[in-house]
């Protein structure tokens, strides 16, 4: 479907047929991003790796970030973090059983997948006395929903004042101004404390690597200090709220179907057995739960996948398709088409279990992670995490829904499509060992 909105043609893709054509067959055609005021002004002139336009700038620190910051062997080594942080997640729910508590669950996902972020990207979790880390993760959120909320000016250019006096503008100002100032922080951090006091672990963040990388030319990558703040702030942007968001999803989808988190259980609980704590190659034999978790991304990745633009003409399947037309994969629509999926609208985690295809397969089977040139880097650091917490909760602990949930049930639309948190998620834990 091509849309003209205001100025840009807009062409909304809804059939697997298309996605594969403008992700995979011909993804360079497909590589850019459409320049949008709102990134631009948030990210240092759009120059973090998701937004920036494609061309060699992009192309360089897209290889800098597959084979250096989120590489498989980076992912390997920095599980620990993940291990650490999931266990401090254990240590409160634990508490909140002894005492007969229930926990939000919302919180709580958000606050584990945050730390973890900022212990892979920052070195450590920048907590003190005015509470820096809260302020922090809530100015990330905001720049989340200004990045993807349309401005007059994108669309009709000589109209740019009006989002002026909405607000718009003056909101991105203050959101950057602050964050700003705590990237600067963060920077001056890494550069005047010695690396010798530090751990190897605390030595492997992002914010040193690319430090290095912009002293150095060991990485052929030229970087100012401006774009290594923007690539931060992007991966602190893209990479939290979204992981939380699929292991909450998935926890109200299993709370909901007590056969499937009870079958969920036994798997884990089998596997693990009498180890205290879930390991690396458990994850590999629990195809139960990565089927759980690809069947949640299935239904509840955003419905639209982050914009493309074309950067030449091109012939799509016969269509004409001009240069500079915005692309949007309706993810939504592909993900329930009953020409792909039987019972399109169920969660089904057993419909995976005759499939060879894994996430690294077929454009079908990564979607919500994005294809080809632009695809998500981050999808097996996010999915490492996303099995490692839900393996843990379900091994631990035995689940229900607290507090008026319990008779009202809970509405699985509204924790997906939540882009800020409204109505949070309380479960009540029991402990499964004594
Ligand atoms: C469930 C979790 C996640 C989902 C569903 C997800 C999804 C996506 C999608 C749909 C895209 C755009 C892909 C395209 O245009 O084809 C993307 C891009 C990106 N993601 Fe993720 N992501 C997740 C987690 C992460 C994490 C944990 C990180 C980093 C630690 C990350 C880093 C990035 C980056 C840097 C890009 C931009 C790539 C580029 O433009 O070259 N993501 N992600």
């Amino acid at each position: 479907m091509l849309l003209q909105v205001g100025s840009t043609p807009t062409l909304v893709v809804s059939s697997l047929e298309m996605a594969e054509e403008i992700l995979k067959t011909q993804a360079v055609v497909f590589a850019n991003r459409p320049p949008m005021s709102n990134t631009k002004k948030l990210f240092y002139g759009a120059t973090d790796i998701g937004f920036s336009p494609y061309g060699p700038y992009w192309s360089q620190l897209r290889k800098f970030c597959v084979h250096e910051l989120l590489s498989a062997k980076r992912v390997r080594s920095i599980r620990y973090i993940s291990e650490e942080e999931v266990a401090i997640t254990v240590d409160t729910i634990s508490h909140s059983c002894k005492v007969g508590d229930s926990v939000n669950m919302t919180d709580l996902l958000h606050t584990l997948t945050n730390n973890l972020i900022s212990r892979v990207a920052l070195g450590k979790i920048y907590q003190d006395k005015d509470d820096v880390n809260s302020k922090l993760w809530k100015l990330v959120r905001e720049v989340g929903v200004l990045s993807i909320t349309a401005s007059v000016e994108d669309y009709f250019p000589s109209l740019g004042w009006i989002d002026k006096l909405t607000g718009l503008d003056g909101r991105m100002k203050r959101v950057s101004k602050e964050l700003d100032a705590f990237l600067d922080l963060v920077i001056e951090d890494h550069l005047t404390s010695n690396k010798d006091d530090r751990s190897q672990a605390n030595q492997e963040n992002f914010v040193d690597l690319l430090l290095q990388a912009h002293k150095d030319s060991t990485f052929n990558i030229s970087l100012t200090r401006d774009n290594i703040k923007a690539i931060i702030l992007g991966i602190l942007t893209g990479a939290t709220g979204i992981t939380a968001n699929t292991m909450e999803c998935a926890m109200v989808e299993l709370i909901s179907k007590p056969t499937m988190i009870r079958k969920a259980q036994e798997e884990v609980r089998k596997v693990v057995g009498k180890k205290s704590m879930v390991q690396e190659g458990d994850i590999l034999q629990m195809n139960y739960l990565k089927s759980i978790v690809k069947e949640t991304l299935r239904l509840h990745c955003p419905p639209l996948l982050v914009p493309r633009e074309s950067i030449e003409d091109t012939i799509v399947k016969g269509y004409h398709i001009p240069a500079k037309t915005k692309v949007l994969i309706n993810a939504w629509a592909i993900n329930r088409d009953p020409k792909l999926w039987d019972k399109p609208e169920e969660f089904i985690p057993e419909r995976y279990s005759n499939s060879s295809t894994d996430f690294k397969g077929e454009v079908l089977q990564t979607l919500a992670f994005g294809a080809g040139q632009r695809g998500c880097p981050g999808s097996l650091f996010a999915l490492a995490s996303i099995e490692l917490t839900l393996a843990t909760l379900l091994y631990w602990f035995d689940w229900e829904l607290a507090g008026n949930a319990r008779k009202e049930g809970i509405d699985i639309t509204e924790v997906s499509k939540r882009s800020i948190q409204k109505n949070h998620l309380y479960l009540l834990p029991n402990f499964h060992f004594s």
